[in-house]
């Protein structure tokens, strides 16, 4: 039996492009992509996805009422397909045991136990989403305890690596595909199909398989890795700062080196994003619930640093004015979590702005890709502020960067936006408030050029003021 039919439970960030690129590199497949979320599918199935990626829509365009759907109708999808990823949200646990540790994995055990009350024939179940080692040993347990006669399955593990903004290119031409399976004959057979989808456009030596564990293991590790190298040099960004080093070229020296490579070096304000604090939180109760405190405490540490970046950067900001924003306006440059997403999740910006807020900051906030309403939603939620009204008052939100900095005393950049490397700075500078600050927190603008128009600038990893430039500190060019 080949792969005629694939489902996938969960239309988000991850459901969607995958199983986009899948229809367009598998044609000979059908692919169903089912959620629980009418509105989502519906965002699926018109002009206006629910999700901002670079190539994504061109893509989706291409394969959709082709060999691609989107649907609510979960059982049918379930009922028809030959292989089901789980591709559903496995975000920190807000409650219970492991609150704010844990990952929640109530929404994977409700997709099995849907896929196990509706099943017919023969199944490979795929666990995409993120999950703690031997998660997919309880999809198994789930699906075995529940499924109806003449039905069986293999649960495989599948994890994803595909980085937001660049979602597309990455399952296009991705580092490695990685599946984990149990190593008896049929799971070996389950391994062997999914492979087979996979060789539709991905060379077979990129395609790695092993043992389960290893491979649920090997998601968690990876993020721990790629944060934990975040984390080490915003630790450095901190000891440039208060000696005259400059970051940039100490991550060019450091990553020279061939055993520690250039990628993922960049100090900034603190990653954000849906995966890296939940991951490694997910990798750091594991460890103490395996009863290793000391690799638990090990892994907590990028979290712990990753904070501390994000409130140094803001109590900077403070310093700088003067020691009060209190009704200062400050323009924020960017609210996504990186450049080219309009996805928010753990963003750093909302971190900065909530602790400006709680100083009676008024903000003027210009994102290129996210709207109004989803900064209102992020700025008032019970964990970011007691008072929701008050927030809602020191808000405003603009079309441009021009008229968001318009009478401002500061401009902060949270997001790297593109765009913010080709602003008119003497034009935003001649309409803001002086002396006119700018805090980078990206480290992306030309600080000598922005000296010279006139701003006070402070960025990330470097000291900036004028008297610096004076003592040479300037040379560091970014
Ligand atoms: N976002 C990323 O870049 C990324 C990358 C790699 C891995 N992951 C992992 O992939 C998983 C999904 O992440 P995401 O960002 O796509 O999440 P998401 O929140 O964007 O999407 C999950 C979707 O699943 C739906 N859903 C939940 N339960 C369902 C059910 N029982 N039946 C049908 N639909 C259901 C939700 O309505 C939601 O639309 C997570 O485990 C995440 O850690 C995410
Ligand atoms: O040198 C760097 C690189 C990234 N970041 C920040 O780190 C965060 C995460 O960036 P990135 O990893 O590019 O995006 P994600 O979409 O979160 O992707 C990560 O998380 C996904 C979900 O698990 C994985 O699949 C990907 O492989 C992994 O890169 C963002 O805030 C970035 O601005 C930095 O501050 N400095």
């Amino acid at each position: 039996m080949m792969i005629k039919k694939i489902c996938c439970l969960g239309a988000g960030y991850v459901g969607g492009p995958t199983c986009t690129v899948i229809a367009l590199k598998c044609p000979d497949i059908q692919v169903v992509v089912v959620d629980k979320s009418e509105t989502r599918i519906q965002q699926w199935n018109s002009a206006i996805l629910p999700i901002y990626e670079p190539g994504l829509d061109e893509a989706v365009k291409k394969s959709r009422g082709r060999n691609l759907f989107f649907s609510t109708d979960v059982d049918s999808a379930i009922k028809e397909a030959d292989l089901i990823f789980i591709s559903v949200n496995t975000p920190t646990k807000t409650y219970g045991f492991g609150k704010g540790r844990a990952a929640d994995l109530r929404y994977v055990e409700a997709a099995a136990r849907r896929i196990a009350e509706v099943a017919v024939g023969k199944k490979i179940v795929v666990e995409k989403s993120t999950v703690p080692v031997k998660a997919a040993e309880s999809i198994n347990k789930i699906l075995r305890a529940n499924m109806r006669p003449n039905v069986s399955f293999q649960v495989l593990s599948n994890p994803e690596f595909l980085a937001e903004g660049s979602a597309v290119n990455d399952l296009l031409n991705p580092d490695r595909i990685l599946i984990g399976g149990d190593q008896t004959s049929e799971g070996k057979e389950a391994i062997e199909k999914l492979c087979w989808v996979y060789k539709h456009w991905i060379p077979e030596k990129k395609i790695i398989t092993m043992n389960t564990w290893s491979s649920e293991l090997s998601k968690l590790a990876a993020n721990a890795f790629l944060a934990q190298r975040i984390s080490s040099i915003n630790a450095i960004s901190a000891v440039c700062e208060a000696t005259g080093a400059c970051v940039s070229e100490v991550a060019h020296a450091v990553g020279t080196d061939s055993r520690i490579g250039p990628k993922f070096l960049q100090a900034s304000v603190g990653f954000g994003g849906s995966c890296f604090q939940k991951d490694v939180l997910n990798l750091v109760y594991l460890c103490e619930c395996l009863n290793l405190p000391e690799v638990a405490n090990y892994w907590y540490q990028v979290i712990e640093m990753n904070q501390f970046q994000r409130t140094r950067f803001v109590r900077r900001i403070t310093e700088k004015l003067f020691n009060t924003v209190t009704d200062k306006k400050i323009a924020i440059f960017g609210f996504a979590f990186k450049k080219d997403t309009g996805d928010t999740r753990e963003s750093a910006a909302i971190y900065v702005c909530k602790h400006l807020l709680e100083e009676g900051a008024h903000l003027s906030i210009y994102d290129p890709k996210v709207n109004a309403q989803q900064i209102i939603h992020d700025l008032t939620r019970p964990d970011i502020t007691e008072e929701p009204e008050k927030v809602l008052q020191l808000l405003s939100f603009h079309q441009t960067p021009y008229s968001a900095s318009e009478g401002a005393h500061a401009v902060v950049i949270c997001t790297e936006w593109d765009e913010f490397l080709h602003l008119d700075y003497k034009k935003i500078y001649n309409s803001m408030l002086k002396p006119a600050f700018l805090f980078d927190g990206r480290k992306m603008l030309n600080v000598e050029e922005l000296l010279a128009i006139g701003f006070q600038v402070e960025t990330i990893g470097r000291k900036t003021t004028r008297n610096n430039v004076n003592r040479g500190v300037a040379d560091c060019i970014l």
